[in-house]
C-alpha cells in the first residue's frame, strides 16, 4: 500500500534523510524513531504529498501521494504536527461533519466520544477543551472515519497514562481492519505495542 524508493529530502545545505526503501502493507505498522530533527515529520509530510521528495519516489496505493486529491484524502487518514480543529465547533459536532462525509460507515458518536473518554466533554467547544482532550479528539477523528491508510505524527502528545495506552490500542483497530500505518513516536511502549517493522533516522 506504501511504498518508498530512494527517497530523499535536502534541507539546510544536506540530507535529511536519503536513500529510504521501504513498504507498509495492509494490516503493517512501520514506526518512525529518531532525535527531534531528525526528519520524521518532514517523511509524513512526503507520504501525504504535502513535501515532494528532492530524491527517490513514494506511492501510496500505486500512485503518488496528492493531499489536494479528495479521492486520495478519503483513504489516507492522518494527524500532523499541523492538523488542528474548528475552536467553535464541539466534539459532537466535529463527529456529526465526519459521519455526513461518509454516511453509514462509522459507528455511533456518542460510543466514539465514550471510547476516547470524551463524554463528558461531549458538547464543549474545542477551543475549551485542555490539550489532552483536544488531542483525544483529533485521534478518534482521524481512526474513526474509513482509511485505508492511517498517517500519525506522536500521536502521545498532551496524552495521560491511560490516553497513551489508548492510543495503542486506537492503532491496534484500525490495523485490525486492514489499513497500513505509519507513525512517528518518541514513546517506546506505543512503538513495541504496534510496530511490524521500525525505521529508526538520524
Ligand atoms: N523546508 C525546509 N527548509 C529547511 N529546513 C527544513 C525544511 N523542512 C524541514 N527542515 C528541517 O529539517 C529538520 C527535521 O525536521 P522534522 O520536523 O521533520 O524533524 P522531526 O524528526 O519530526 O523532529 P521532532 O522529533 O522534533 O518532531 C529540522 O531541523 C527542520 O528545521
Amino acid at each position: 500500500m506504501i511504498v518508498a524508493d530512494g527517497l530523499g529530502v535536502a534541507a539546510g545545505g544536506g540530507w535529511l534523510f536519503r536513500g529510504l526503501d521501504f513498504a507498509v502493507g495492509q494490516g503493517g505498522c512501520l514506526v518512525l524513531r529518531g532525535t527531534n530533527g531528525s526528519g520524521k515529520s518532514t517523511l509524513l509530510h512526503c507520504l501525504y504529498g504535502i513535501r515532494p521528495p528532492d530524491d527517490g519516489q513514494v506511492a501510496i496505493g500505486g500512485a503518488p501521494p496528492d493531499e489536494r486529491s479528495v479521492a486520495f484524502r478519503r483513504r489516507v487518514s492522518v494527524l500532523l504536527d499541523d492538523s488542528a480543529l474548528f475552536a467553535e465547533l464541539t466534539a459532537r459536532q466535529h463527529l456529526d461533519l465526519l459521519v455526513r462525509s461518509f454516511p453509514g460507515r462509522m459507528a455511533d458518536p456518542v460510543e466514539l466520544l465514550a471510547w476516547a473518554g470524551l463524554d463528558h466533554r461531549a458538547d464543549v467547544p474545542a477551543g475549551q477543551l485542555s490539550a489532552g482532550q483536544r488531542r483525544r479528539l483529533l485521534l478518534l477523528a482521524a481512526v474513526a472515519r474509513p482509511h485505508e491508510v492511517l498517517l500519525l505524527d506522536e500521536p502521545e502528545q498532551a496524552l495521560d497514562a491511560a490516553g497513551r495506552r489508548w492510543v495503542t490500542e486506537l492503532i491496534r483497530g484500525s490495523l485490525t481492519e486492514g489499513a497500513s500505518v505509519v507513525v512517528a513516536s518518541h514513546h517506546q511502549p506505543l512503538a513495541d505495542g504496534v510496530a511490524s517493522a521500525v525505521l529508526e533516522l538520524s
